[in-house]
């Protein structure tokens, strides 16, 4: 054994039936080892793993069992010692699984010694959570959300001595609501078991508490607004689960328990949405009128199918093929590095993210943070089938590169597309793009900005406000837009707000960079993403 004070320790421990060298590099933090393979012929020996201290879960000590006692090397010791380190192993697309892996030691003394050089190390990582507050929708998607919790969260977190304080929610805004009662300052997290609404429902939570602990309006739409530092925790259990997607890669309940346990940390721009100097609601996925906030107006109707709920209701409003007038107003981004038709994706790390962070940090050290306020605002009449401001990607499994594939995590922008009116094939062919390759702003009628502020007004709303001695008229226009339902042609649609209905035929939204953080780091980059080495752990710096 060999023990540098603050450097390695290489000792010669057992793996299974065989002996094998093993090293812990406290200095950047990496535990090592080889496969010991049986020498057979035409076989080479076995890979090395590392391990990154960041991404083990747990160590503890092992009982060893009489049959591995029995075999091999272990037969050679009076009493047997054992010990398993638990850590992040990476498979195919993106998924996460908690490995585990057993050395066995010569004597007591050496097992305790690596124990506790283990131990110390896990201590080290500051990020880490050790007490979440949990929230489960336990009627969200499919209905499994206290199921996945319990069977495959709530395992790992104790195995990562996380303790928890769970919330099983009655009803909608049951979360929101708590949280602006309980004492959020005492969790390192909040955690939300659940789809895009649930997670909404969690950040509106969040944002609102944050903002009146800090004396701040959320009305008045020009006031900056105090950044979360407290993180928030996707667990899937939705329907679309864009968020969890969008941001991870993947929706697997296991793999984002363990990037919260890992204490991973993704900031994510939020677009806050006003009227009339009232807030109405913050998005972070998509903001869209028309086509998706139709669907969703329709499918909250129909809530007892399921996630299917979305294919029939998107079926439905696309044979509809309804198109709305209105003006959108916006402040193209000029503070951002890319473009929405960028051939890069925001992955880990992203450059764009970092660069526009720097840029706005060193705009408030010259005191420039307010200067859109001046900044040109082009203005857009027409005829639209669907607007939408997505602030990421909106990747989910149905659409695997998402609404706006170049979109960026944390840049401070969002994209926002204009579908105008176009014939029912080509609004098809349009859609058809979300699930494949092909680039779906390459259409005439489809276009694409990257924005900070944007203002939307129906045509309805600014006939009745140029006419406002038509009292009669705008009471009418009143009464339909409430009353989807009745037998008037329906002039206004509705928002879908990371799956959230919001009736407003006028809105003005600002993105806040940054505004929250998720225990997430962004889409990892596989150094080949098509043949993926599980064993080597391998990412793009
Ligand atoms: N106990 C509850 N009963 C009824 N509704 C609830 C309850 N808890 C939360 N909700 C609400 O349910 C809504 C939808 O939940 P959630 O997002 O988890 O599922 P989903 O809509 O199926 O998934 P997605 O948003 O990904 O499409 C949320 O807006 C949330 O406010
Ligand atoms: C005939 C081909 C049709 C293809 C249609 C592709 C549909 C892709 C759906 C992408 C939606 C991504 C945006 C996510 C929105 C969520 O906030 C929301 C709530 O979870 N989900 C929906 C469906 O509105
Ligand atoms: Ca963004």
């Amino acid at each position: 054994m060999e023990q540098p004070p603050g450097g390695r320790l290489v000792s010669s421990l057992l793996l299974g039936p065989r002996g094998c060298e093993v090293t812990l590099e406290r200095e950047p933090g990496l535990l090592r080892w080889r496969d010991p393979q049986p020498p057979r012929r035409g076989r080479s020996s076995g890979g090395e793993n590392v391990v990154p201290a960041s991404e083990i879960i747990a160590v503890e000590e092992t009982e060893i069992d009489k049959k591995q006692c029995d075999s091999g090397k272990w037969q050679k010791m009076s009493k047997p010692h054992a010990f398993t380190v638990h850590y992040v192993k990476r498979a195919r697309n993106h998924r996460w699984r908690c490995s585990e892996i057993t050395f066995g030691c010569i004597d007591e003394q050496l097992c305790n010694q690596w124990i506790q050089a283990l131990k110390e190390l896990l201590d080290s990582q500051k990020s880490r959570p050790k007490q979440l507050l949990v929230y489960i929708n336990p009627y969200g998607g499919k209905r499994q959300g206290k199921r996945i919790y319990e069977q495959k969260v709530a395992p790992l977190f104790h195995l990562a001595s996380i303790s928890t304080d769970v919330v099983i929610t009655e009803h909608a805004n049951h979360a929101k609501d708590n949280l602006f009662e309980v004492n959020i300052y005492k969790y390192d997290g909040i955690v939300c078991v659940g789809g895009d609404g649930m997670f909404s429902e969690v950040m509106h939570g969040l944002i609102g508490r944050i903002q009146k602990d800090s004396g701040i309006d959320q009305n008045n739409p020009k006031t900056p607004l105090a950044q979360c530092s407290i993180r928030i925790g996707i667990i899937p259990a939705g329907s679309t689960d864009c968020i969890c997607y969008a941001t991870v890669g993947i929706v697997d309940p296991e793999t984002s328990a363990l990037h919260i346990i890992v204490g991973d940390c993704q900031p994510l721009d939020v677009s806050s949405i006003h009227h009339n100097n009232t807030f109405l609601k913050y998005s972070v996925s998509l903001l869209g009128y028309g086509f998706y906030g139709d669907i969703l107006r329709d499918s909250e109707k129909k809530r007892w199918m399921g996630p299917a709920r979305y294919d029939f209701s998107g079926f439905k409003t696309f044979l509809s093929h309804q198109y709305y007038e209105g003006t959108v107003s916006f402040q193209p981004a000029k503070g951002t590095v890319g473009s929405p038709r960028d051939k890069e994706s925001c992955r880990t790390g992203c450059r764009i993210c970092r660069q526009t962070k720097q840029l706005e940090e060193q705009q408030k050290n010259y005191g420039l943070e307010h200067k859109e306020v001046e900044d040109e605002w082009k203005v857009i009449k027409g005829k639209f089938l669907a607007i939408n401001a997505v602030n990421m990607s909106c990747a989910c499994p149905r659409s695997p590169k998402g609404l706006s594939p170049a979109a960026h995590l944390a840049d401070g922008s969002a994209d926002l597309i204009l579908v105008r009116k176009c014939s029912r094939f080509n609004f098809l062919r349009y859609l058809v793009r979300h699930t494949n390759q092909d680039d779906q702003f390459d259409f005439p009628f489809v276009d694409v900005y990257r924005v900070k502020r944007f203002q939307f007004m129906s045509k309805q709303l600014e006939d009745n406000e140029s006419d406002i001695k038509d009292v009669g008229k705008k009471r009418f226009g009143q009464f339909c837009s409430d009353h989807p339902a009745c037998c008037c042609n329906l002039a206004n649609s509705t928002w879908n707000c990371d799956g959230e209905t919001l009736d407003s035929s006028a809105v003005e939204v600002k993105v806040r960079c940054q505004l929250v953080k998720l225990f997430a780091r962004g889409i990892e980059n596989y150094k080949d993403e098509t043949a993926y080495n599980s064993s080597s752990n391998e990412l793009l710096s």
